[in-house]
């Protein structure tokens, strides 16, 4: 990408306008009423929506509370929650959340002079989608860790975000913490990716690692990963396999440049893995993980497919536990690349999610 992003960047004077302004080096900012740039103390002010105040909403909150300081000191840009849409604005939440912030309507957040860039994490396709539009087309840039709208909407959305010059980002929709978007995005130049093999889904790994390892039932590890915040709302997107298909598909799009219809994927979930088979495997020195796998042949054929499937000591994914994600990427010059962290939950999901907002203000190229 070539373009230079620009932000409606605030000082702290109340009456600065909010129109967009290029963006300048760290203490310097264009003031847009007077067209020239100054130096100031002050660090500017990115005014953020958050759209949902769940999990992840709740740990971007506390992660912007929690690292307000070093953000300010190392990138001289203090990031403030200004507004949140919820469903219920009367509920009880687990974050300290301004009752000022909070609206149902998520249009007082998307169409708001006072929002520069929108952090969508409701979930789910409608009103996401629209949201997010909305937002786009009021020039806010967005930031969203929603695969599975992304999965359906991605290409029409980014198309959106790149005519209004806007940016849409999404790191977080993918293997939590883990940067495989930007990996993904900016480093494979000379190397053609020939596959993406991972496990992206927390929750599947999460529970298939408790039934082996301490002989929780299948029930019991759901019920933990839902308390810990890894699991979907719905959590049958999970264990049925559709949360890592929709994954599977945003990186064979940005890793393979391809277009996956979510027909041309085998779907299995972990359902109909047994305490027997995770024993069995056990016996043979092998581990049971859910896999996730994109191949494009040489002559241009694609093959993939998400489901379980027993995994030896040798494999990357083997040592792969609980909550981890991984993911292995590979090219044509380098071989296996293998990429881990941890896949779900409030902080990392949150970490890949402020990433993404400095992203925008850095304006670093690679994404589009
Ligand atoms: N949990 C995780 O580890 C990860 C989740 N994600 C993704 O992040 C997104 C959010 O997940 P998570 O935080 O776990 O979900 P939660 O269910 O915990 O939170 C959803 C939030 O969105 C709000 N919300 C839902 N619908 C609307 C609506 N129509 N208008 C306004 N607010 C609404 C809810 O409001 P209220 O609180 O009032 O109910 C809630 O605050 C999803 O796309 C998920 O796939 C991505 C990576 C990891
Ligand atoms: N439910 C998801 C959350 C992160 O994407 C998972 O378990 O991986």
């Amino acid at each position: 990408m070539s373009r230079t992003d620009s932000l409606a960047l605030r000082t702290d004077t109340p009456s600065t306008p909010a129109a967009s302004a290029p963006l300048s080096p760290r203490g310097d900012c264009a003031l847009p009423s007077l067209g020239r740039t100054v130096t100031t103390a002050v660090p500017d002010t990115l005014r953020i929506g958050l759209l949902g105040c769940g999990v992840v909403g709740g740990g971007v909150v506390e992660t912007l509370h929690q690292n307000a300081r070093h953000i300010e000191a190392e990138h001289g840009v203090r990031l403030d929650i200004v507004r949140a849409a919820v469903r219920d604005v009367q509920r009880e939440r687990s974050v300290h959340v301004r009752r000022s912030w909070l609206c149902s309507d998520w249009r007082e957040v998307c169409e708001a002079d006072d929002v520069d860039l929108v952090i969508e994490v409701m979930g789910g396709t409608s009103p996401a989608r629209e949201a997010i539009a909305t937002a786009l087309t009021h020039g806010k840039h967005v930031v969203t860790a929603n695969k599975q709208l992304l999965a359906a909407c991605g290409v029409e959305l980014q198309a959106l975000a790149a005519t209004v010059d806007r940016r849409l980002l999404f790191e977080a929709s993918v293997l939590g913490g883990i940067p495989a978007i930007h990996i993904l995005h900016t480093y494979f130049g000379a190397n053609r990716i020939r596959a993406l093999r991972g496990i992206v889904n927390g929750t599947s790994n999460y529970i298939l690692t408790q039934m082996a390892d301490t002989g929780l039932s299948f029930a019991d590890a759901l019920a933990e990963a839902q308390r810990l915040g890894y699991a979907e709302a719905d959590p049958s997107a999970d264990v049925e396999g559709y949360d890592a298909l929709y994954k599977l598909q945003i990186l064979a799009r940005c890793g393979l440049r391809i277009d996956l219809p979510e027909a041309a994927v085998t779907r299995v979930g972990i359902m109909g893995v047994t305490s027997a088979d995770l024993a069995a495997a056990k016996r043979l020195g092998c581990k049971v993980k859910h896999v996730a796998e994109v191949r494009l042949a040489a002559d241009g054929r694609v093959s993939a497919q998400v489901a379980p499937v027993v995994v030896a000591p040798s494999d990357p994914l083997y040592a792969i536990d609980g909550v981890q994600n991984a993911l292995v990427v590979t090219g044509d010059l380098v071989g296996d690349l293998t990429f881990a962290g941890p896949g779900a939950g409030a902080w990392p999901t949150a970490s890949a999610i402020v990433e993404d907002v400095l992203k925008v203000i850095k304006a670093v190229p690679g994404h589009s």
